[in-house]
């Protein structure tokens, strides 16, 4: 695994963020009326044709692959591509993780429309994607910790609109990490419980 080391400093760390992160939710918004729009047929018409202008504009210069992971020289780690928390990343919703009082993870968030599995309710999937992130994260405060097994347990709907997610390390044993984690409803309900071995991986230990 590669994990590219760019020659840039704080403030143009700064620039970029402050450049990609509203294209991001831009984009983000546009997925969303995409689902929703009730528009007439020539507005439609319309906004296709010229998203797919600036998209050919956009797509002149780009990187090969994903964003991947990658380091500023001062060590801050840019995962901009992250399918759950990426910066760049308009189909992440976008979590941003902070370290809890009692040293896991945490995140408040809100899941529109683009996340909707049943009528109103999050899909299955997504509430998966989200707690390997959180639960990824936990375990991975130390060293980079792969998902080995996932174990998930749906107890109720989880609502459209706010959700918090949480998990922590119940226990490491050699190069695995077990981390428990949840989701909860506005209303404070668990909704989903997760239970994760997450790996330190062959490639990463002796680094
Ligand atoms: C140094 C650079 C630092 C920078 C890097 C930063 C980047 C990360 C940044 C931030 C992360 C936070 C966010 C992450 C969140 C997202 C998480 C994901 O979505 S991860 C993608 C999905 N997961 C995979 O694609 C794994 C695919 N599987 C594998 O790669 C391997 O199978 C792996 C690593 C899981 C295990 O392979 P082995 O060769 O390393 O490990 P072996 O030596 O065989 O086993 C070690 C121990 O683990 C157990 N084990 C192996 N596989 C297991 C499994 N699937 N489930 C449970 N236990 C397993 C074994 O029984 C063994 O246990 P015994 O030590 O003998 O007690």
């Amino acid at each position: 695994m590669q994990f590219p080391v760019e020659d840039i400093d704080a403030d143009e760390l700064a620039r970029r963020e402050a450049l990609f992160g509203p294209l991001a939710d831009t984009v983000r918004e546009l997925i969303d009326v995409t689902i929703r729009s009730e528009a007439d047929e020539d507005t439609i018409l319309e906004a296709a044709q010229r998203i797919r202008d600036v998209t050919k504009r956009l797509n002149d210069r780009r990187c090969e692959g994903g964003f991947g992971v990658r380091f500023t020289e001062h060590g801050h780690m840019m995962t901009w591509g992250n399918a759950v928390s990426g910066l760049r990343n308009a189909i992440a919703p976008p979590l941003v993780v902070e370290q809890a009082a009692d040293g896991g993870m945490c995140s408040d968030f809100t899941l529109g429309a683009a996340y909707e599995g049943p009528p109103g309710l999050v899909h299955g999937g997504v509430c998966a994607l989200v707690l390997d992130q959180v639960c990824g994260m936990a375990a991975s405060t130390a060293k980079p910790n792969l998902t080995g097994t996932l174990s998930l347990r749906y107890r109720r709907p989880t609502p459209l609109g706010p959700v918090r997610a949480r998990a922590r390390i119940d226990r490491i044993e050699g190069v695995k990490t077990f981390v428990v984690g949840e989701l909860y409803d506005a209303d404070g309900n668990v909704t989903v419980s997760a239970e994760g071995v997450f790996i330190l991986p062959a490639w990463a230990r002796g680094r």
